[in-house]
């Protein structure tokens, strides 16, 4: 593993400063430091030992960095990466955390003139609802996917840098095409946010909405647990992936409304055929869970 001086890391939220206190741990480098525009936080990072410094001053934070992680909400990322185009030697790596890929994709081809060799665009699916520096949880990525997804201009050497990073935090690096990592993200991750967005917030405008919360089931906070999630962080996710978000929203409603003309039908081969196939699938996804679960404890 190539020896790693100094890391710096642009922002220290939930996942910014989870990555910092991980890496910090595990002695992965001899200076964690870390860059936000709020003092406070950052001195409050130090005294969690999340972060070993810090700089105010974004030349100064990068300045002699090996590798600088963006950790900013989705769209500021791409105004850090306009920032570091201007900062950032070729020798230093650039990677980040964020949620989508295609758009710091686009916008490394706009500031750099191409796609640099030492930018490493990666994401980490593992997260909670939770967000900012009290929240840091330095086991956070154990046992959990990163998936970098590296472009044919990217250097082999800092794919490997990034990959052994993030293999010290615990965390299984696969990689992938980044049109493939939004379309799968889409899917899996920013539907499923914007569902229980919209399902809390139409129930919450009914004028019944203190029964309706005081009676709710399990299955209502199951379902909704990730509404809590910061509106600021899911906002970016929302408008820096529309395209593929777009489409799953809309394979979504047709098949709601293919529900909903099966009820309004009393169509029973039609309610149970969706409610049939889709436990099965969850069934299907439930097993993999518990083998992957069962395989990391015999690992340890
Ligand atoms: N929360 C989660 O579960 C996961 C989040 N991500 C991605 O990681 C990134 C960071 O998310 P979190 O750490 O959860 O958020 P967070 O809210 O905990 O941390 C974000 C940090 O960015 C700072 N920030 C906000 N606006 C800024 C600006 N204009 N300039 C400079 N700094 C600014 C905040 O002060 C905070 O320190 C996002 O891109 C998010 O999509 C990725 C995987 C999981
Ligand atoms: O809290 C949860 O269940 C999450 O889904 C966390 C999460 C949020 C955003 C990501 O890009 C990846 C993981």
């Amino acid at each position: 593993m190539a020896s790693v001086n100094r890391i710096t890391v642009l922002a220290v939220g939930l996942i910014g400063g989870s990555l910092a206190k991980a890496l910090r741990e595990k002695n992965y480098a001899n200076e964690i430091v870390g860059w936000g525009r709020n003092e406070s936080t950052l001195q409050r990072a130090i005294e969690l030992g999340v972060i070993d410094s810090y700089e105010l001053d974004l030349a100064q934070a990068v300045q002699g960095s090996d590798i600088v992680v963006i950790a900013t909400p989705t769209l500021i990322a791409v105004d850090m990466l306009q920032q570091l185009a201007e900062l950032v030697p070729a020798t230093t790596i650039i990677t980040d955390v964020a949620s989508v890929k295609g758009n710091l994709l686009r916008a490394a081809k706009q500031f750099f003139g191409e796609v640099p060799a030492n930018l490493v665009l990666g994401h980490p699916i593992a997260g909670s609802e939770k967000s900012g520096v009290e929240a840091v949880n330095e086991k956070l990525f154990i046992n959990h996917r990163v998936i970098l997804t590296p472009s044919q201009e990217t250097s082999i050497e800092a794919v490997s840098t990034i990959t052994d990073m993030w293999e010290v935090t615990g965390a299984d690096v696969v990689t992938m095409a980044v049109d493939d990592h939004d379309e799968v993200l889409a899917a899996t991750s920013h539907l499923p946010h914007i569902l229980a967005y919209a399902l809390v917030d139409a129930l919450a405008g009914q004028k019944e909405q203190q029964d309706i919360f005081r009676f709710a089931a399990g299955g209502f906070r199951d379902f909704t647990r990730i509404a809590s999630s910061d509106p600021k962080m899911w906002h970016d996710i929302a408008l820096a992936n529309d395209k593929a978000l777009l489409k799953m929203i809309d394979l979504f409603s047709a098949q709601m409304n293919e529900l909903r003309d099966a009820i309004a039908k009393a169509d029973s081969e039609a309610i149970t055929g969706c409610f049939t196939r889709a436990k099965a699938a969850r069934d299907h996804f439930s097993d993999i869970l518990s083998k992957q679960h069962q395989s990391t404890i015999t690992d340890e």
